[in-house]
């Protein structure tokens, strides 16, 4: 009798098995949403991954519009794209562009309603500039903390409150956000970055559930390291540039491949992907299951990492 009840479970569970397998294979079959002639507006778009999605979906044939806070390294990369454009399918579109300052709020609507004149609609917005921190919190203006979080968290979140409206009205659009591995865990000596993170990954998650309704799906992309001057850029505790291209960044991910995700994601309109190797996948789920030892192996990474005058 138990043996028959055996063979009975171990029936559904592959029985279950399969159709799990079968479900997944569909998912990465089923055809993704056109981006040919659709209005994708990127920020950040003058370096970095910002640069490498602009080419990606220029290729796929979408109508770009760039945002950066410097014209002419904007003017450069459409410049580049355009070059680089060849007269086979899919048509490709001379990007328009428009430069305004994120940790600058009161800009932001301005900017947005420039946005929305250059085709009439927005159909995917890529939320993707952003600043990092070098820092110990000790150290640390209050001012960079909150520089940081304009930049990354109250600049992202002020252009999708701007341009959702239209989007709603359209009941059609596509919100993205880039978010990081440290929007899922907090490491030492990134307080203001991992915060903006995280704080962007609420937000988002709150977003997706208010407005599925309206046919708007939101994708958070969290990267683990990217090969970009993310480092470079980042400021430290006192607001000076850091300046330095950290080893984690410059063997991090090929831009181009993290592009090429962001693009799969938007086709397949996920809601939350991480991009990120076996450590980070590993911390992340240790941060949720194990939290007293993901927190001892952070302790022992500031110990390591604290520089003579911390002590
Ligand atoms: N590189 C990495 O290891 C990882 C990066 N990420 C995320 O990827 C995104 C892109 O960064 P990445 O390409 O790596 O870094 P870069 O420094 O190369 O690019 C950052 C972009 O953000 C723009 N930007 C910065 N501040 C502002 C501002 N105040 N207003 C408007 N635009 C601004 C910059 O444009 P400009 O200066 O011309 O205005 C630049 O184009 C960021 O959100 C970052 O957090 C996530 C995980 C890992
Ligand atoms: C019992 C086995 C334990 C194994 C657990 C190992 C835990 C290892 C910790 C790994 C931490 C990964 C941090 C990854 C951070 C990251 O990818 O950040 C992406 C960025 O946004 C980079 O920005 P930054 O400015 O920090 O360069």
């Amino acid at each position: 009798m138990e043996r028959v009840m055996g063979g009975g479970v171990l029936q559904l569970v592959l029985v279950s098995a399969g159709i799990l397998l079968l479900y997944r294979i569909l998912v990465r079959l089923r055809p993704g949403a056109a981006l040919q002639d659709a209005v994708v507006v990127i920020t950040g778009a003058s370096s970095g991954l910002g640069k490498e999605c602009a080419r990606v979906f220029h290729a796929a044939g979408a109508r770009l519009v760039l945002c950066g806070r410097d014209a002419a390294r904007l003017q450069q990369v459409v410049q580049e794209l355009t070059a680089s454009s060849t007269s086979s399918r899919p048509q490709t579109y001379t990007p328009s562009t428009v430069v305004f300052d994120l940790s600058d709020t009161d800009t932001v609507d301005r900017a947005a309603e420039e946005i929305l004149k250059c085709y009439g609609r927005v159909d995917v917005l890529i939320n993707n500039a952003g600043i990092s921190y070098r820092g110990n919190i000790l150290d640390t203006h209050l001012s960079v903390q909150r520089d940081v979080m304009e930049t990354n968290y109250f600049g992202s979140i002020a252009l999708t409150q701007a341009l959702l409206p239209s989007m709603v009205h359209r009941r059609s659009g596509h919100i993205v956000v880039i978010s990081s591995v440290q929007g899922k865990i907090a490491i030492p000596y990134r307080s203001a970055y991992a915060a903006s993170k995280h704080a962007t990954q609420a937000y988002f998650d709150c977003l997706r559930a208010e407005i599925e309704h309206y046919g708007i799906p939101v994708t958070v992309i969290s990267p683990g390291y990217i090969r970009t001057s993310l480092s470079v850029n980042a400021v430290t505790g006192d607001g000076s540039k850091y300046g330095v291209l950290d080893k984690s960044t410059a063997t991090g991910w090929d831009p181009r491949d993290v592009a090429q995700a962001v693009l799969k994601a938007v086709r397949h309109r996920s809601k939350d992907v991480v991009l990120a190797g076996p450590l980070p996948s590993v911390a992340i789920y240790l941060r949720t299951m194990w939290p007293a030892l993901f927190f001892k192996l952070m302790s022992s990474r500031a110990r390591k990492e604290r520089k003579p005058k911390d002590e």
